[in-house]
C-alpha cells in the first residue's frame, strides 16, 4: 500500500441521477418528486439546438422555482467542441440560484477541459459573490476521455463525480452498435455449439472506477437506453455495482427504483458485513490475524471489504 491513503469520495447518496430535457419543463416538478439522489437538468444531446437558449432559461427558472427537496442538483452544459458551453456557464452561474449545486461537463477528453469549465465558474463566483461553490462532474464517453481518464479524475478539487456514457464511447470508439449500454448481440464467445455473452463495457467500467477510487471521486454508470428491458437495466447496474460503482443515471422514471435497490445494500448483505466485522472482533481478541465464517477465511482484508457494505448502507440511511 502506498503510503498515500485512498481519499474518501463525497459521502452523500448517488444511487440514481434522473435525465430530463431542459426543453421540457413539464417534467421538472415530476422529477423533483421522483425518488432519485440526484437530478440532471439536460441542455446537451436532449435538447435540439435550436431550443438551447430556451432551455437555459427553464433551467434558471427551475432553480428558483421548484421545491428541488434534498436532490443534488445538477445541469449537463454542452461539450467543449460546441459554441454552447460558455453561454451554459456564464448564465447558469449569473443566474441561477443557490439551490444548483453541479455543472456536468459531457465529452472531457483531457483534464485542461475540466479546468477550463473550472476556471470560468471561479471567475464568475468571484464576480458574483457565490458563497455556494458549485462542484463539478464529467462523462467519459470518448477515447480520449478513456485513454485520459486518471488525468481527468485528478484534474479539479471541484470534480465529485464521473460517469461512463455508453452513447457517445461507442460512436466515439468505433463500436458496431446502436445499443446504449448492456449486452450486445455480438459481444460473445463460443464453445461446444453455445455462445455465451461478455460485457464490452466492462475494462472501460473499472478504469474509470480505478480513476475515480484513486482521486476520491463518485464512479458511475451512464444511460442504459432500452427502458422496457427492466431485467437488463437491473443486470448492468448489479455488474456496475459489483465492480465498485455507486449508482446510475436513470433516462426514464421506470428505471429509477431499479437503480435504487441495486445501489442500496440488501439487508441480508449489511447482516453479513456486520457478522464477519464481529467474527473478525473476536477474533483478534484472540490474537487471531484470521478467522472461519461460513466456513470461509476472513481476515483484516475482509473488515476492509465489510467496512465499505456497512459505511454505503449507513450513509444512504442517513440520507
Ligand atoms: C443516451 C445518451 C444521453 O445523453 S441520455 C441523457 C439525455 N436524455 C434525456 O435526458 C432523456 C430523458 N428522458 C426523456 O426525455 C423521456 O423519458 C423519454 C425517453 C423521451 C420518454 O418520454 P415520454 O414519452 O413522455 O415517456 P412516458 O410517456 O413513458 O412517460 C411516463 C410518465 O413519466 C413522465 N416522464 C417521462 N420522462 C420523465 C423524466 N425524464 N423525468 C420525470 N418524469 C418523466 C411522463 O411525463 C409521464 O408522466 P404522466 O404519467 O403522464 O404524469
Ligand atoms: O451521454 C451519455 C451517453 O451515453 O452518450
Ligand atoms: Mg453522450
Amino acid at each position: 500500500m502506498s503510503f498515500r491513503l485512498q481519499p474518501a469520495a463525497p459521502a452523500r447518496p448517488n444511487r440514481c441521477q434522473l435525465f430530463g430535457p431542459g426543453s421540457r419543463p413539464a417534467l421538472f416538478e415530476k422529477m423533483a418528486a421522483s425518488d432519485a439522489d440526484v437530478i440532471n437538468l439536460d441542455l446537451e444531446d436532449s435538447v435540439a439546438p435550436a431550443d438551447k437558449d430556451e432551455a437555459r432559461r427553464n433551467i434558471i427558472q427551475a432553480t428558483h422555482d421548484v421545491d428541488w427537496n434534498t436532490k443534488y442538483l445538477t445541469v449537463r452544459i454542452n461539450g467543449l467542441d460546441t459554441p454552447y458551453w460558455y453561454r451554459d456557464v456564464v448564465d447558469l452561474l449569473e443566474n441561477a440560484s443557490d439551490r444548483l449545486d453541479q455543472i456536468m461537463i459531457p465529452k472531457v477528453g483531457c483534464a485542461a477541459d475540466v479546468y477550463a469549465v473550472d476556471a470560468l465558474v471561479t471567475a464568475i463566483e468571484t464576480a458574483k459573490g457565490r458563497r455556494k461553490p458549485i462542484s463539478l462532474e464529467v462523462i467519459i464517453e470518448t477515447a480520449a476521455g478513456i485513454a485520459h481518464v486518471e488525468e481527468i479524475a485528478a484534474s479539479s478539487p471541484r470534480l465529485q463525480a464521473m460517469s461512463l456514457g455508453a452513447a457517445d464511447f461507442a460512436a466515439s470508439m468505433g463500436m458496431q452498435t446502436t445499443g446504449i449500454g448492456g449486452t450486445q448481440e455480438n459481444y460473445y464467445m463460443h464453445r461446444d455449439g453455445q455462445k455465451y455473452w461478455s460485457d464490452p463495457w466492462h475494462w472501460a467500467q473499472t478504469a474509470i472506477v480505478a480513476a475515480c477510487r484513486t482521486h476520491g471521486v463518485l464512479p458511475v454508470d451512464g444511460p442504459f437506453g432500452d427502458f422496457s428491458d427492466d431485467e437488463g437495466f437491473r443486470a448492468q447496474a448489479r455488474r456496475s455495482a459489483t465492480l465498485g460503482m455507486v449508482g446510475k443515471w436513470a433516462i426514464h422514471p421506470k428505471q429509477i427504483a431499479i437503480a435504487n435497490e441495486v445501489f442500496t445494500p440488501s439487508d441480508e448483505a449489511v447482516a453479513e458485513a456486520r457478522e464477519i466485522l464481529a467474527a473478525m472482533e473476536d477474533a483478534q481478541s484472540t490474537g487471531a490475524g484470521a478467522a472461519v465464517y461460513k466456513g470461509r477465511l476472513v481476515d483484516i482484508a475482509s473488515v476492509r471489504q465489510a467496512e465499505v457494505i456497512v459505511r454505503q448502507a449507513e450513509m444512504i440511511a442517513k440520507g
